[in-house]
């Protein structure tokens, strides 16, 4: 019988988790940034009962509502957070102790006075490197081509091995779960680009300092 206990009970946003007692279990941890209107995250917890997933989403509505979601459909493997993942992520999570970062359709932020709230750039990339456990995987999706060029540069640069061949997409496997933007590319057979990094045993190739952790100002937990 399933003794497992539901994601639940309040969590500090200002220090670091042990998702192992939020999740009741030891499990391969996944992380996705930025779940928008939770289709991945759902799918992925519903499809992979064997992993524990944190979703993270900005956008308090969205991420709320992913959790409701999560709730009535019983899924005891998702935790929503309704923050920023630049500010959460160094807190939040050791070195080294996430199995698998998803970054789906990230914001491209065209503008280049935007450029600064892009998500995934040098700094950012450090961060992730660190947290992954060696031979981790970091997948990207994006619509936007130039962009997954820029971010594949830019985590090959940390030490990420692009799985593929350096500057290489990943092939579109079916069996993945699409995410909810990836749903409707997929119905008007829109291109999407897709890349899958492995954390390797080395220290991260730039000397550049991760982000810091930083003052999480006034972020509840909403489950
Ligand atoms: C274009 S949407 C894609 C959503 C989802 N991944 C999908 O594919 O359907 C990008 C999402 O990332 C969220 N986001 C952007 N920067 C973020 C950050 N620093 N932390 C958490 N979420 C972020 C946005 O609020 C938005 O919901």
């Amino acid at each position: 019988m399933e003794t497992r206990r539901a994601p639940s009970g309040p969590i500090d946003y200002a220090g670091r988790v042990d998702w192992r007692q939020i999740f009741g279990r030891q499990a391969p941890l996944e992380v996705e940034i930025g779940s928008g209107m939770g289709g991945f995250a759902l799918g992925q917890a519903e499809a992979h009962p064997e992993i524990d997933l944190v979703a993270i989403e900005v956008r308090k509505k969205l991420a709320r509502e992913t959790a409701e979601k999560a709730r009535s459909r019983g899924l005891r493997n998702l935790y929503v957070l309704d923050t920023d993942a630049k500010v959460i992520l160094p807190r939040m999570f050791a070195p080294r102790s996430i199995d698998v970062i998803h970054i789906q359709f990230p914001d491209p932020w065209w503008k280049a006075k935007h450029h600064d709230r892009r998500l995934v750039e040098d700094r950012f990339g450090i961060l992730l490197y660190s947290l992954l456990r060696p031979g981790g995987l970091l997948e990207v999706r994006t619509d936007v081509e130039g962009r997954g060029v820029e971010m594949d540069e830019a985590l090959e640069a940390v030490g990420f091995v692009n799985r593929f061949g350096a500057g290489q997409l990943a092939p579109y496997d079916p069996t993945e779960v699409p995410s909810s933007r990836e749903r409707g590319y997929l119905e008007r057979n829109e291109p999407i680009y897709r890349y899958k990094f492995t954390r390797t045993e080395g220290p991260p190739h730039h000397a550049a300092a991760p982000l810091a952790p930083t003052t999480v100002g006034t972020a509840q937990r909403r489950r």
